[in-house]
């Protein structure tokens, strides 16, 4: 089960840059593994297959290699057409952005120990994206979290093997996705995109 360590560039050759290809295919392992949780979290899968659905047609169309080359372009028509835009891959880049956060806090705790997953989930979403996020899918979000099987039966069902196995991957898959939150932060803060509608 590799769908975090897939996200991340850890390591890669081009100075820090997030790889488009590696980056969508880890989106999609993890929704393939939300959606194995049930339909309680179809709202949230749905968001995020439309998501990566938008970026993969960007990609597509413009072949972009990496997130940074994706950004430039956009940039180049102005920041005002590009704030108009709302199925700009910008927008939709920072939306999954805050969701990497809220992933690699809830990676963190489920690492720590803490039995209570919808507890770790629930800080790990006031953390990052509850924030960005009206009342109502607050609300919707944080009671989906209470169907979140325990610490032990989630460790079982990413499929790594063994508990300290389970354990033993987080660790090596957080830093990756530590990784691609940083160089993300830092190329949506030069360009100032982190507030875009
Ligand atoms: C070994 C790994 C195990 C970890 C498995 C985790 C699986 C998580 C998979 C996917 C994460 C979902 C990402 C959701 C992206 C949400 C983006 C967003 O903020 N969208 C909102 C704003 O969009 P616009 O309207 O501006 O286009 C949209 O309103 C959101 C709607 C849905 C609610 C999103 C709540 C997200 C909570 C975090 C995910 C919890 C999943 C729990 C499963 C462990």
């Amino acid at each position: 089960m590799t769908y975090a360590k897939r996200i991340g560039p850890r390591g890669a050759a081009g100075g820090g840059e997030v790889l488009l290809e590696p980056y969508l295919s880890g989106w999609r392992g993890l929704i393939r593994f939300l959606q194995s949780l049930g339909a309680v979290f179809s709202f949230i899968s749905k968001d995020a297959v439309a998501k990566v659905a938008l970026l993969e047609g960007h990609q597509q169309q413009h072949g972009f290699v990496s997130l940074q080359s994706l950004v430039q372009h956009e940039l180049a028509a102005g920041p005002a057409a590009l704030r108009a835009r709302s199925d700009s891959g910008c927008r939709t880049v920072l939306r999954l952005h805050r969701a990497l956060r809220w992933l690699q806090l809830f990676l963190e705790g489920l690492r720590s120990g803490e039995p209570r997953t919808s507890v770790l989930c629930t800080d790990a979403y006031n953390a990052s994206l509850a924030q960005h996020h009206p009342w109502v899918v607050r609300k919707a979000a944080t009671v989906a979290f209470c169907a979140l099987p325990s610490r032990d039966a989630f460790l079982e069902i990413m499929n790594v093997g063994s508990q300290e196995e389970a354990v033993a991957m987080l660790g090596e898959a957080i830093p990756y996705i530590g990784d691609v939150y940083s160089i993300t932060q830092e190329l949506f803060t030069q360009h100032k995109l982190l507030d875009l509608p």
